[in-house]
């Protein structure tokens, strides 16, 4: 029976590796679109701020809002303080730090997590310094990335999930990073802010990224009747279509 059960996981892992490209754009009638950003806007670089990012992407994603009705938010772990550095004052949507903190395209706070005890984020900074590893300060996180030494991976995580147990706080892992957040807080609960407010709400929710974290916001959007893209090959997830790169997401958009 267990065996039937394993073969039966693997087969439905295979469909899922093996996902079809979303329909186009302008045929998906009303849509209610969110977008990560690292992996998916934009390609993985060797740290935070190395990521390389076209110089009229902020215009083209308000380019792209209007050619949606406003329904266009970027969702991200970065903090917006941090993604707005990047893309300037962007006039979209916009959750950063998970879902922590979410501003509306005019700029009104509609969700803020309080900021983590400095006690962690004073034991992250330090703990990052003695491994030789990076961290990264957010208002509504923090986070240890240990891209450039991977060997470290196991102890960064145990020493991240320590500290966030014992403050009673949640970790999220990424692309070679650990992250410390507030608990409850994920992309999903994000999605269904927003999802349910105009101009997002009645119109066929999209999610597209890459990383586990976003699988979040592709079973939020699974929830409301619509689906998520994965960028990139990672299984299992619960996107139901496929795009390979950075690159062909912003063919896909037409940005
Ligand atoms: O939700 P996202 O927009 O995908 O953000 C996830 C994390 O992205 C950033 O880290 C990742 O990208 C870096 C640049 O390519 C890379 O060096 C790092 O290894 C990745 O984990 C960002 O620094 C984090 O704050 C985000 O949570």
């Amino acid at each position: 029976m267990r065996r039937v059960a394993n073969a039966l996981c693997l087969w439905l892992m295979l469909q899922r590796s093996n996902l079809p490209a979303p329909p186009a754009l302008k045929e998906l009638g009303e849509i209610a679109l969110f977008l990560d950003f690292d992996g998916t806007l934009v390609g993985i670089a060797s740290g935070p701020d190395a990521i390389a990012v076209p110089e009229l992407l902020g215009k083209s994603l308000e380019e792209l809002a209007r050619r949606l009705d406003g329904a266009l938010a970027i969702v991200t772990g970065r903090s917006i303080d941090n993604l707005t550095s990047f893309l300037g004052d962007v006039s979209v949507h916009l959750a950063g730090s998970h879902g922590g903190h979410v501003l509306s395209a005019k700029g009104a706070v509609l969700r803020e997590t309080t900021a983590l005890p400095s006690e962690v984020k004073d034991g992250l900074a330090d703990y990052a310094k003695r491994a030789g590893i990076l961290y990264e300060r957010k208002t509504h996180g923090a986070a240890l990335h240990y891209r450039a030494k991977p060997e470290a991976e196991a102890e960064v995580r145990k020493f991240a999930e320590d500290l966030a147990g014992k403050h009673q706080l949640a970790t999220k892992s990424g692309k070679c990073v650990i992250e410390i957040v507030r608990p409850g807080i994920d992309k999903g609960g994000a999605v269904e802010l927003l999802a349910g407010r105009e101009p997002f709400a009645g119109k066929t929710a999209i999610f597209v990224g890459d990383d586990v974290t976003d699988e979040d916001g592709f079973a939020a959007c699974n929830q409301l009747g619509g689906f998520g893209i994965q960028i990139g090959q990672r299984t299992p997830t619960q996107a139901r279509y496929r795009l390979s790169s950075v690159g062909d997401l912003h063919e896909w958009l037409q940005i």
